[in-house]
């Protein structure tokens, strides 16, 4: 039997060999509490302060503006709550995008419920946020402007240093969900003007579970999470150790191959984007066709139901996503499609298949050509289909 091909990198990444191996040691010889002042303690302080390093540097920020949380979802929360409670007395108003993950947007939601006033932009037909509309937003009670660096389902990559270039001028926050943009472009968050922002590790071969937060020298912000002492009093929590050790290994090894995994992803992305194209009629890429991050594929099939796309797929042994991971379970069709102007015929028909550094071209010749059937298939089953057919 062929072996399960996996394109759906956007949700999640295996963890690579180079980034286990880092790890291992720290669940059973080097396990001390980072606090405890003996060595064994202090040995796993030293790793602690190792992969922050190698966090700061991939983003070009200093070791001390990084804190360790349980994942983006945690980072974007501590952001934008801390954030808004902490300038609770400056102003309550917040300007977000209507495409954000929903760890933005129902944190968004939440505090609006407790007063906060939040502005939610439009994106035009590729994704892209309108700065002139950004900039009309802006009220004398803003307090922090949050976009994301890059889309989860339909792979945009954001103006962020215009943005960041906004916000400074008006003395504004600046926060960005970069969990899906870390280990795919670079970051550098003085060029862009980024005063908060949000990463992952399993996005980038990486363990789950742990992400941190960047967050600018002399920004202030509430805690999150209280207790104990541990990031500098701002994140308490005993240290995931191994899951640190992990992420600062899988977001180093990203950046030191950052040319060779572009150039080896955009070719594939745009090669599968070609192929589908070439042989499938009446679909949509959804997204910018060249300002999209280097593994992302997202169409829209018109007739079809994106679910059973995907069970069809499954069935032949090839793993995509019809949504964000979290989105897929229900029935509404994707905020961000539905952002980008699709309506909700087209929009419940779209997949995503999102590359990694594992795919290859003979994995993108098999998935087009399993494809092209089923959505034939699919169609001929599709009563809308039919009747069009029959008027032609
Ligand atoms: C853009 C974006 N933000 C936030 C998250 C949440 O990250 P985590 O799964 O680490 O909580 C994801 C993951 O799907 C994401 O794609
Ligand atoms: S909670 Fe992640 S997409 Fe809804």
């Amino acid at each position: 039997m062929r072996e399960y091909i996996y394109m759906d990198n956007a949700a999640t990444t295996p963890v690579k060999d180079e980034v286990l191996e880092e790890m291992m040691p720290f669940f059973k010889e080097k396990y001390g509490n980072p606090s405890s002042i003996y060595s064994l303690g202090q040995t796993s302080k030293v790793a602690v302060e190792k992969a922050r390093e190698q966090v700061a540097k991939s983003i070009a920020a200093k070791k001390e503006e990084i804190y360790f949380t349980a994942g983006g979802s945690e980072s974007d929360n501590w952001a934008i709550k801390g954030i808004a409670y902490k300038n609770k007395k400056k102003g309550n108003h917040i300007i977000t995008s209507k495409i954000e993950h929903h760890a933005v947007l129902h944190t968004c939601e939440y505090l609006e419920k407790d007063g906060f006033e939040v502005t939610y932009l439009n994106v035009d037909k590729d994704g892209i946020v309108d700065l002139e509309e950004l900039k009309n937003s802006i009220k004398d009670t803003t307090i922090l402007i949050t976009i994301m660096t890059a889309n989860n389902e339909i792979g945009t990559i954001e103006p962020i240093k215009e943005i960041g270039e906004i916000a400074k001028s008006k003395g504004i926050i600046f926060h960005t969900d970069a969990v899906q943009a870390m280990g795919n472009i670079k970051i550098d968050v003085n060029d862009m003007n980024i005063d908060l922002l949000s990463m992952s590790a399993h996005k980038v071969y990486g363990p789950k579970g742990i992400g941190a937060l960047y967050v600018r020298k002399g920004i202030k912000l509430d805690s999150l999470i209280t207790g104990g002492g541990q990031e500098r009093n701002k994140r308490a929590g005993t240290e995931n150790v191994p899951a640190i050790v992990g992420m600062g290994k899988a977001i180093e090894l990203a950046y030191e191959n950052l040319e060779e995994h572009n150039n080896k992803l955009i070719s594939l992305r745009d090669n599968l984007i070609k192929k589908i194209e070439d042989s499938i009629d009446e679909i949509k890429l959804n997204g910018h066709r060249t300002k999209r991050l280097p593994g992302n594929v997202n169409f829209s099939f018109k007739y079809i139901e994106g679910e059973s796309l995907l069970l069809s797929l499954d069935m032949v042994g090839i793993a995509g996503s019809s949504g964000s991971a979290c989105t897929s379970g229900s029935l509404d069709p994707s905020h961000v499609l539905l952002g980008i102007g699709l309506d909700h015929e087209i929009a419940h028909g779209s997949l995503r298949l999102s590359l990694g550094d594992f795919n290859n071209e003979e994995e993108i010749n098999y998935v087009v050509e399993e494809l092209k059937k089923i959505v034939q298939k699919l169609r001929m089953m599709s009563p809308l289909y039919d009747k069009l057919e029959g008027e032609k």
